[in-house]
C-alpha cells in the first residue's frame, strides 16, 4: 500500500517527543563519584572511534541539563526519552549506590515534570559498567541478578515520578556490534560469545521486569531495533538469506520476550554449534508481561545470500534508492509495513516509536540563526506519515520520540554525524533549534495535522 500524503490528526494522548542516550550527550563520565563505562575505556582505545572522538565532553548535557529541558519545553516536547548511566549510579557495577549519580537523575526527572514534559527512562543504552565487563560482563549469567539490582535502585528512587521505563536499547546492536563484530564496545570478535550475551541480556530483562513488578506500580517495556528485510530476487537462496535476517534482527529477542522461544533459524542456519541449549527456567524468566514495546526504525534492508560470517545475507544497496549520511536507504512504507507485523504476530501489544530520524549533512548555522535541514524534515515528515498509515490498519501506536533532540556522540562514527533536530556547536555548546525543529514543534502543536 503506497504511502498517502493525506495529513491526518493522530490519536488524543499521542505522546510527542524526543530521544537522547546518556553517553552520547552527558559528558563528564567520571563526575561526582562515577565508574567508567564501557564506552569510556572503547572511545578511548586508540582506533576505536573516528578522530579518537570520546564520550568526556560530549554535549555537556551533565552541566546543560537545565537548560536543554528548557529547550525541550520551548518545542513544545511531551515526553523525553532519556537513558541513565549505570556507574553513574553504581560505579562498581553493584553494590554501592553512588547518591551524587542518583541526585542528577532526580533533579533531571523533577525539571522534566516541572514543565509538563513525561520521562521515559531507558536503563540500559549500551554504557555498561567497566567493573562488570571485568566479571564477564553480558557473557556472565550472574548479570541478570547485577541489572534486576541496578533497577531496583532505580524503580525505589524514581518509580511514580518516572511511569515509563525501558529495560534495554537494543539488544540487537550490544550484541552484534560488541560481541560478533566488535565495531561496538566490548569490541568482541566471537560466533561464540554472540549467543551467550544475547541470552544474558533477555535474561537481565526478564530479571529486571520481575524486580519492577514487586517495586514498581506504572509501567515498563523493552525497546528492539527491527528493519524490515525485502528478498532482492525470488530465488531460493535469496529467499532464504531473508529469513534468516528477519529471523536475527526481528524476531531474536521479541520472540523470546513475548512468545517465550527463539526463532529456529538462530541454531539450525546461523549458530550451529555455536548456539547453546537453554534451559526451561531462563526462557520463563525472559518471558515477562509487557506493558509497551519500543520500536526503533531507521530504514529497510532489500536482501540477499551473501558469504557474510555467520548470518550468510546482506543488503543490496538500491539504484534510485535515497540514502542518509549512514549509508540507510529512506524507506518509510517498511516503517508501516513492521509495525502491521509486530502486531499481527505478538498481539498488538502498546508500541511507541521509541527512535526515528536520520543523519543528513547539515549547513552551518546560518547568520539569522537559522540551519536549513529540509532532508530531516522530509525523512520526519514520510515517517510520521507512515506511522499514521500504521495506526489507520489497526496498530496502537502511542507516541513516536525522535532520535534525536541535540546532534550528538554517534557511537564510534564520533561527531561526524549528526542526528540531532538541534544543532550542537561543540566547541562552544551552542544549542540552534534546525528548521526540522521548528517543524516538529508545529506537527505537536497541531497533533499532527500539520505534517
Ligand atoms: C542500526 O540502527 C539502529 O536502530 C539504531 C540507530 N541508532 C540507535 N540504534 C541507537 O539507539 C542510538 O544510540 C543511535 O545514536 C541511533 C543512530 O544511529
Amino acid at each position: 500500500m503506497a504511502v498517502t500524503t493525506t495529513p491526518r490528526r493522530f490519536p488524543e494522548g499521542f505522546l510527542w517527543g524526543a530521544a537522547t542516550a546518556a553517553h552520547q550527550i552527558e559528558g563528564s563520565p567520571m563526575a561526582d563519584g562515577a565508574g567508567p563505562s564501557i564506552w569510556t575505556r572503547f572511545a578511548h582505545t586508540p582506533g576505536m572511534t573516528v578522530n579518537g572522538d570520546t564520550g568526556d565532553v560530549a554535549c555537556d548535557h551533565y552541566n546543560r541539563w537545565k537548560e536543554d529541558v528548557a529547550l525541550m519545553a520551548s518545542l513544545g516536547l511531551k515526553a523525553y526519552r532519556f537513558s541513565v548511566s549505570w556507574s553513574r549510579i553504581l560505579p562498581e557495577g553493584t553494590g554501592r549506590v553512588n547518591q551524587k549519580g542518583l541526585d542528577f537523575y532526580s533533579r533531571l526527572v523533577d525539571e522534566l515534570l516541572s514543565k509538563g514534559i513525561e520521562p521515559l527512562l531507558t536503563l540500559y543504552h549500551w554504557d555498561l559498567p567497566a567493573a562488570l565487563d571485568d566479571r564477564g560482563g553480558w557473557l556472565n549469567r550472574d548479570i541478570a541478578d547485577w541489572f534486576a539490582e541496578y533497577g531496583s535502585v532505580m524503580y525505589r528512587a524514581l518509580d511514580g515520578r518516572v511511569k515509563k521505563w525501558v529495560t534495554l536499547n537494543e539488544p540487537w546492536v550490544v550484541t552484534d556490534g560488541g560481541y560478533l563484530h566488535g565495531a561496538l564496545a566490548p569490541g568482541h570478535r566471537s560466533k561464540y560469545e554472540t549467543p551467550i550475551a544475547s541470552h544474558n541480556l533477555m535474561r537481565a530483562h526478564g530479571a529486571a521486569v520481575k524486580a519492577y513488578r514487586e517495586i514498581g506500580k506504572h509501567e515498563i517495556g523493552l525497546v528492539v531495533n527491527i528493519e524490515p528485510k525485502y528478498a532482492a530476487t525470488e530465488s531460493a537462496a535469496d529467499l532464504a538469506a531473508t529469513k534468516r535476517a528477519h529471523a536475527y534482527m526481528n524476531e531474536q529477542y521479541l520472540d523470546p520476550a513475548i512468545l517465550g522461544h527463539y526463532p529456529p533459524e538462530l541454531k539450525n542456519e546461523i549458530f550451529g554449534d555455536a548456539w547453546p541449549e537453554w534451559a526451561d527456567e531462563d526462557y520463563a524468566l525472559i518471558k515477562q508481561k509487557l506493558d509497551f514495546i519500543g520500536i526503533n526504525y531507521y530504514t529497510r534492508s532489500v536482501t540477499q545470500a551473501t558469504d557474510s560470517y555467520p548470518l550468510k545475507a546482506g543488503a543490496v544497496r538500491q539504484k534510485l534508492g535515497t540514502y542518509t549520511e549512514t549509508g540507510w536507504e529512506v524507506f518509510p512504507q517498511g516503517l508501516t509495513d513492521l509495525l502491521v507485523w509486530a502486531k499481527d504476530r505478538y498481539g498488538n501489544i502498546p508500541t511507541y516509536i521509541t527512535e526515528n530520524g536520520a543523519a543528513f549533512f547539515d549547513p552551518a548555522v546560518a547568520e539569522e540563526g537559522r540551519v536549513r535541514d529540509p532532508l530531516r524534515m522530509g525523512y520526519l515528515k514520510k515517517h510520521l506519515t507512515a506511522i499514521r498509515d500504521a495506526i489507520d490498519q489497526g496498530c496502537d501506536i502511542r507516541g513516536y520520540m525522535v532520535w534525536s533532540l541535540l546532534d550528538n556522540l554517534e557511537w564510534s562514527l564520533g561527531y561526524s554525524k549528526r542526528f540531532g533536530i538541534v544543532h550542537v556547536n561543540y566547541g562552544t555548546q551552542e544549542r540552534t533549534p534546525k528548521d526540522s525543529a521548528r517543524w516538529y514543534s508545529k506537527a505537536i502543536a497541531s497533533h499532527g495535522a500539520s505534517i
